[in-house]
């Protein structure tokens, strides 16, 4: 997390370039893949490469791996993974996302529980747990009354806000769809970094999304993700800066209005 925030701070950027690539030929998507990250790169806080548009492919491991490489030491990639299993299996992907890809950060599904999101957590990882998704049907898991009190999404950001006592780098995942969502969140866990994916081909909305969710004693603490619009952009260096300064300008405004 500290990578990830001396990142956004060099850059001046909150912009998170997601990487899910498609495409028919294996050359022309390495080829893509590479033109991308050179293209971007200068605007990127953080890139997320997607786990699940890599397996897809013959040799999407070693995609991956040349990514790393592709990408500058100073810009964290997070592994968009999803994981989420018992301790010893979670061991298992924690080392294949950290030590056989070389990911600065991970995405966890934490519906197991605990064991599924702490092997994840090393002092220089971050762990970004699904709290409240981008997607349409979210509402009907995540929205779910508690008998405890609040719902399964605010479960699971109170579980993460509390594990983040004890252990560095764990923030949640929240979609840009749902900026009442985003606000609510963001007033429970007012620290927290939160990857927001759900701008561009979802619909979400950029302004509500830096107004809902940017720390407003910062600036700092979100991650706005875009995947296709850059990656199917003529130009994707043009659509990734164009990104970062509309996310700068509405983050400045955010910050002055709270002094
Ligand atoms: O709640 C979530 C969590 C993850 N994602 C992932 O982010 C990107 C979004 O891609 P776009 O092309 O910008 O829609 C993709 O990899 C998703 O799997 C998400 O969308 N929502």
């Amino acid at each position: 997390m500290e990578q990830l925030i001396r990142r956004a701070q060099s850059s001046g950027s909150l912009l998170c370039v997601g990487l899910d690539p498609v495409g028919t030929s294996e050359t022309e998507v390495a080829a893509r893949l590479h033109g991308v990250v050179l293209q971007t790169a200068e605007f990127a806080a953080a890139f997320k490469p997607n786990l699940a548009f890599f397996l897809a492919r013959p040799d999407g491991v070693t995609l991956l791996q040349r990514l790393r490489e592709w990408i500058p030491a100073d810009v964290p990639m997070i592994l968009d993974g999803k994981f989420g299993d018992i301790a010893n299996t979670a061991d298992r992907y924690a080392a294949f996302a950290y030590d056989v890809i070389g990911a600065d950060g991970v995405t966890v599904n934490p519906y197991m529980g605990d064991d599924a999101i702490l092997p994840f957590a090393r002092p220089d990882k971050a762990v970004f747990v699904l709290a409240k998704t981008s997607n349409k049907p979210a509402h009907s898991w995540q929205d779910e009354e508690l008998v405890r009190g609040g719902t399964v999404s605010d479960f699971s950001a109170d579980v993460v806000q509390q594990l983040s006592s004890e252990h560095s780098g764990l923030g949640l995942v929240v979609g840009a769809t749902n900026s009442e969502a985003l606000a609510h969140l963001r007033q429970r866990c007012p620290e927290l970094w939160f990857l927001v994916p759900g701008v561009g081909a979802q619909g979400g909305d950029l302004a509500a999304t830096v107004r809902a969710g940017c720390r407003p004693s910062d600036g700092l603490g979100l991650l706005i993700n875009t995947s296709r619009s850059i990656w199917q952009a003529v130009d994707p260096g043009a659509a990734a800066r164009d990104l970062t300064q509309q996310i700068n300008a509405l983050r400045t405004e955010r910050v002055s209005d709270a002094v």
